[in-house]
C-alpha cells in the first residue's frame, strides 16, 4: 500500500475535485461521512455522550461534516470549535453555518482552559483539531485541551492524524499531542504511524476510502510503502514440479564463535525452512558436532581455528551468502572478514558482529558492494549512521549510506522498514514476541535463503522480513508474546508461506456453504 506525503495528499484532493467535477466542499462531504458512517455503524444510535472537537481548518470542518450527521441521526452530540486561531478556511465556514442550520445548540466556544468542558471516562472524544495542515506547535492552552483529553481516559477517535502530530516530523513535546486509541485516516496511512517516537499517538489506525482519483492513486510514485500480503504474492515464486535441491540455490552461512555457536545454528534453520536447495555453514571446529548434530541437513565446513574465524576459504560455489551471526569481533576475524569482504562477488547479506567489525573500520565500507544487504538492530544501526535527532533523521541518514554505497538497509524495530536508495518500504508483520534473543540471526537465515532460491536482494529483504513477522504472528497464538522463541519463528516459517494462500474466512466459510471448496 503507498503511503503518501502531506504534499501528494493536498494534490490527490484538488486533481480529485477537478476530475470528478466536484467542489472541495463536496470532498469533505464525503470525508465527514465516512467516519459518521464508521461510527454509527458501531453505535447504532448508543446514546453515549460524543464530545466533537473541531479546529478552525479543514481537519476541524470535517468534524463538522461529522457533528451534523450525529445531530441528524439523534446522537447525544456536544460541539466545540478550538478557536485557535483567527483564520477558518472557507470550507470550515461554509459548514459552520451548515450545522447553525442544523440544532440549535450552536458549537461552544474554546478560547481558554475555564471553557474545557467535563469529561466523562466513558464517553468519546472525536479529535477532529489538526490534521495535516499543523505547521507549528499548538498553543499552550490548546496543549492543555490534549492533557485534558488524556486525563479524561475517555476512548479518542482521531480524524485523519492524532492533532499535534505533523505528517513529516517529530513533535518536540508529547503533551503538545493527542494520544488516540483509534485514527481513520484518509487515503492512506500516514509514515508517522510506523516509527517509534511516534507510533504512540495511536494505538490503531484505519484507512477510510472517500474516492480520490483512481488514476491518481495508481500513477503516483510514493517514497514510502507499507508491505503486506497483497504486495508479497505478486512476488512469490511457486516451486516447480520438475525440479530438485539445485534449482534452489546454495547458501553459505559464514559466522560463530565459541559459546554463540547458537545464532549460526538458528540462522541455518532457517535458511533451510526458508526454501533452500542447499546450505552449507563456515564456523569455528567447536561448532562442528553441534551444527552436524542439530541442523543435519546442513553441511559443515570448518575454520582451522577452534574457537573463532581466522581464514574464510572455501571450494563450494554459493548462490548467496550470509554472514556475522555470532562472529565476535576477534583481531583475526576481522582480518578474515575483510579478506572475504575484497574478494566475494557473490550476493552478501550482514549482519551483527559483520555489522559491528564494519562501524569499527569505517574504511571498510567501500569494501560492501552494491546489492549488499546489511541488517541492523537499532543499537548495530547507531554504530554504523552515527547518533540521530529523531526518527525521519535517521531515516535521513539510512538513506544517505543506502545511496552511497547502493547498499540495501534492513532497519530492524516493531516496523522494520528496509530503506534502499530513497525508497521506504515499511513491513506490517511481527510483535512483541520477537524480542527475544536470535530472532535476528533466523531473519538473515531467511533473507539469505531466499536470495539462494533466486530472488533479487531487495525482494528477498522485504519477503523474509514479512514471512518473519507473520511466522511470529501466527506463532504467538500458540505460546503467547512471552514464550515466543526465535524456534518458534522458525517452525512456524511454513504456517506464514502457507498463509499467503489462505482464504479470508467469511470466504471459506460461504464456499463450504455452497459445497465450492
Ligand atoms: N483527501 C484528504 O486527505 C482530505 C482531507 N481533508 C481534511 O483536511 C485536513 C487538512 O486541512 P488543512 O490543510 O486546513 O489543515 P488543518 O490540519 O485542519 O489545520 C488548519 C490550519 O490551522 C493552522 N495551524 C497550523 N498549526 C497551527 C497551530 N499550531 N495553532 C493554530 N493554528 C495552526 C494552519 O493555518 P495557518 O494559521 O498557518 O495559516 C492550518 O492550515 C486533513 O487532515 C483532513 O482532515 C478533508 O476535508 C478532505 C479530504
Ligand atoms: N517489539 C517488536 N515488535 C516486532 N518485531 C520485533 C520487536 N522487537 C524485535 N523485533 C524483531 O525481532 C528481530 C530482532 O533482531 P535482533 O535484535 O538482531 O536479534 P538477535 O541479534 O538476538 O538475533 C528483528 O527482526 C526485529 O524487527
Ligand atoms: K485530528
Amino acid at each position: 500500500m503507498k503511503i503518501f506525503s502531506k504534499e501528494q495528499i493536498y494534490k490527490g484532493d484538488q486533481l480529485t475535485a477537478e476530475k470528478q467535477n466536484i467542489s472541495s466542499t463536496e470532498l469533505m462531504e464525503r470525508a465527514g461521512t465516512q467516519i459518521f458512517n464508521w461510527i454509527h455503524q458501531r453505535m447504532q444510535g448508543a446514546q453515549v455522550p460524543i464530545h466533537v472537537f473541531c479546529g478552525i481548518g479543514n481537519n476541524g470542518g470535517d468534524g463538522l461534516v461529522l457533528a451534523r450527521q450525529l445531530v441528524n441521526y439523534g446522537y447525544n452530540v456536544h460541539i466545540y470549535v478550538v478557536n485557535c486561531s483567527e483564520k477558518r478556511t472557507k470550507d470550515f465556514l461554509i459548514n459552520y453555518d451548515r450545522i447553525k442550520e442544523t440544532t440549535k445548540k450552536w458549537p461552544i466556544m474554546l478560547n481558554c482552559e475555564a471553557d474545557f468542558p467535563e469529561i466523562g471516562p466513558d464517553d468519546i472524544i472525536v479529535d477532529a483539531v489538526f490534521g495535516i495542515g499543523l505547521n507549528r506547535p499548538p498553543n499552550e492552552w490548546v496543549k492543555r485541551l490534549f492533557q485534558h483529553f488524556r486525563a479524561s481516559k475517555a476512548f479518542t477517535l482521531a480524524i485523519d492524524l492524532p492533532s499535534g502530530l505533523y505528517a513529516d516530523k517529530v513533535p518536540k513535546d508529547e503533551n503538545g499531542v493527542v494520544w488516540a486509541d483509534y485514527t481513520l485516516s484518509f487515503q492512506s496511512p500516514k509514515l508517522v504511524f510506523f516509527l517509534p517516537d511516534t507510533s504512540k499517538y495511536t494505538r490503531q489506525w484505519e484507512v477510510l476510502d472517500i474516492g480520490i482519483d483512481l488514476e491518481f492513486l495508481q500513477q503516483t510514485e510514493t517514497e514510502v510503502e507499507l508491505i503486506g500480503k497483497n504486495e508479497m504474492l505478486t512476488i512469490y515464486k511457486p516451486r516447480e514440479k520438475f525440479s530438485h535441491k539445485g534449482t534452489y540455490g546454495h547458501a553459505l552461512l559464514i559466522g560463530g564463535s565459541h559459546g554463540k555457536m547458537g545464532a549460526m545454528i538458528l540462522s541455518a534453520r532457517g535458511t533451510m525452512a526458508s526454501g533452500a536447495g542447499l546450505v552449507t555453514t563456515f564456523i569455528p571446529k567447536c561448532g562442528y558436532i553441534p551444527m552436524q548434530s542439530v541442523v543435519p541437513e546442513a553441511m559443515v565446513l570448518t575454520d582451522a581455528d577452534d574457537e573463532k574465524l581466522t581464514s574464510i576459504t572455501f571450494d563450494i560455489e554459493p548462490t548467496a551468502v550470509g554472514m556475522g551471526m555470532g562472529m565476535g569481533l576477534d583481531q583475526k576475524t576481522q582480518h578474515a572478514f575483510q579478506k572475504f569482504l575484497k574478494s566475494n562477488e557473490v550476493p552478501l547479506v550482514i549482519d551483527a558482529d559483520g555489522i559491528n567489525l564494519l562501524a569499527k573500520h569505517k574504511d571498510d565500507f567501500k569494501l560492501i558492494k552494491p546489492q549488499t544487504v546489511l541488517t541492523p538492530h537499532p543499537k548495530e544501526l547507531e554504530r554504523l549512521l552515527g547518533s540521530w535527532k529523531d526518527d525521519f533523521d535517521k531515516l535521513k541518514k539510512a538513506k544517505a549510506f543506502s545511496k552511497k554505497y547502493k547498499c540495501i538497509l534492513v532497519v530492524k524495530d516493531a516496523h522494520t522498514i528496509t530503506v534502499f536508495e530513497d525508497k521506504l518500504y515499511i513491513n506490517s508483520t511481527g510483535n512483541p514476541g520477537l524480542a527475544t534473543g536470535g530472532t535476528g540471526d533466523v531473519l538473515t537465515g531467511i533473507i539469505t535463503g531466499l536470495i539462494a532460491q533466486g530472488y533479487e536482494p531487495l525482494t528477498a529483504s522485504l519477503f523474509a522480513v514479512y514471512l518473519h513477522g507473520k511466522s511470529a504472528d501466527i506463532a504467538v497464538e500458540d505460546y503467547g508474546y512471552q514464550s515466543l522463541t526465535a524456534s518458534h519463528v522458525i517452525d512456524y516459517l511454513g504456517q506464514a508461506y502457507l498463509d499467503l494462500f489462505a482464504k479470508p474466512q467469511v470466504q471459506q466459510k460461504q464456499e463450504e456453504k455452497s459445497g465450492n471448496s
